[in-house]
């Protein structure tokens, strides 16, 4: 069995295979841009994010009904128990199926389907983010937080994804200080393809209590001590990096000098079924690639429990921190 970890860091619509996307399509009665599951698949070679954004919004024309939602959140939680997930805070992008036409019933309602079952069918625990597109207007996600209230009791918190540059933190200052007055938790993509300085204006301005990705904080010796002394969790992405080139190839990710540097790192997938790996993979891969030995897996597996959200529920937390310091490596 694989070490037991928290995902973080994942879009739920990222997990939409290729052969899930075409039996929706077909159920749906909707035409995907591709003739096969072959074809769709070798349309996932990226330049950059937005290269990926295109088909990512693009598959998620198939995604129509709350049973569709289901279908898609229970076969992540099935793969990601497969591979040591034991509890996941999982993002949605609200904004992309309201644009098409489905209302956020069909989407958190499918959602939850799947979540509110998930601790006796699949083992692992689970949480909701929504996200915002911040490459849409403030005006905007303020319109889908208040779309948001009836829900809120399902959801934890708040993030803000999309494409990164040009749409700085600072734009969704209001919409995050109405979440925080809500009581919702803050997270937000930051510093994946963006400079430094937006990490510093996520947490400055948006009060962030973990950034996602934040790889380009390395940049900035300042702000990695700020990271380091605040103990600000950064939710990482390896996969994700190289094959939206922000990375050239996983050796040269520089996850062992931020673990080096004291930063509190944590390893997830992203956009898995785009990427080529789900939590388990990348942890696999940080083993085999970056040369990543037992204590730094463990201490990213530990990291995990430490950043997530589990402070209503700080005995289940206590066990799953007790499961990574039991757990042993196979020889
Ligand atoms: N890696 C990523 N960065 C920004 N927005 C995203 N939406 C889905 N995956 C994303
Ligand atoms: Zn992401």
């Amino acid at each position: 069995m694989p070490i037991p970890k928290a995902e973080l860091h994942l879009h739920i619509e990222g997990t939409l295979e290729p052969e899930l996307a075409f039996a929706l399509a077909e159920r749906n009665g909707v035409t995907l841009p591709y003739a096969s599951v072959d074809e769709l698949r070798a349309a996932q070679a990226f330049d950059d994010l937005q290269s990926f954004l295109d088909l990512y919004y693009a598959c998620m024309a198939v995604l129509r009904t709350e049973r569709d939602f289901e279908d898609l959140a229970d076969a992540y939680l099935r793969r990601a128990a497969a591979q040591g997930v034991r509890h996941a805070e999982i993002f949605f992008d609200p904004q992309a199926h309201l644009s098409r036409g489905v209302g956020m019933d069909a989407v958190v309602d499918g959602l939850w389907r799947a979540l509110s079952r998930s601790e006796e069918t699949h083992g692992v625990s689970t949480r909701l983010i929504m996200c915002f597109l911040r490459d849409e207007s403030a005006g905007s996600a303020m319109e889908t937080l208040e779309l948001a209230r009836p829900y809120l009791d399902r959801i934890t918190g708040i993030g803000l994804d999309s494409a990164e540059v040009g749409h700085p933190p600072a734009k969704f200052r209001e919409v995050y200080e109405a979440a925080a007055a809500l009581g919702l938790r803050r997270v937000a993509h930051a510093g994946e393809e963006g400079p430094a300085a937006y990490v510093t204006e996520a947490l400055d301005v948006l009060g962030v209590e973990r950034v996602d990705h934040g790889l380009r904080c390395m940049e900035d010796p300042e702000l990695v001590e700020r990271l380091v002394r605040e103990r600000i969790p950064l939710t990482l992405c390896p996969l994700s990096n190289v094959r939206l080139r922000a990375v050239d190839v996983l050796e040269e990710h520089p996850l062992p000098a931020m673990l080096e540097a004291g930063l509190v790192c944590t390893v997830n997938s992203d956009d898995p079924a785009y990427f080529g790996g789900y939590a388990g993979d990348n942890f696999d891969a940080v083993r085999d690639r970056l040369g990543l030995g037992e204590d730094r897996l463990r201490e990213l597996a530990r990291n995990s429990f430490l950043a997530s959200f589990l402070e209503d529920d700080e005995e289940r937390r206590a066990r799953y921190l007790a499961e990574v310091e039991a757990y042993e490596f196979p020889a």
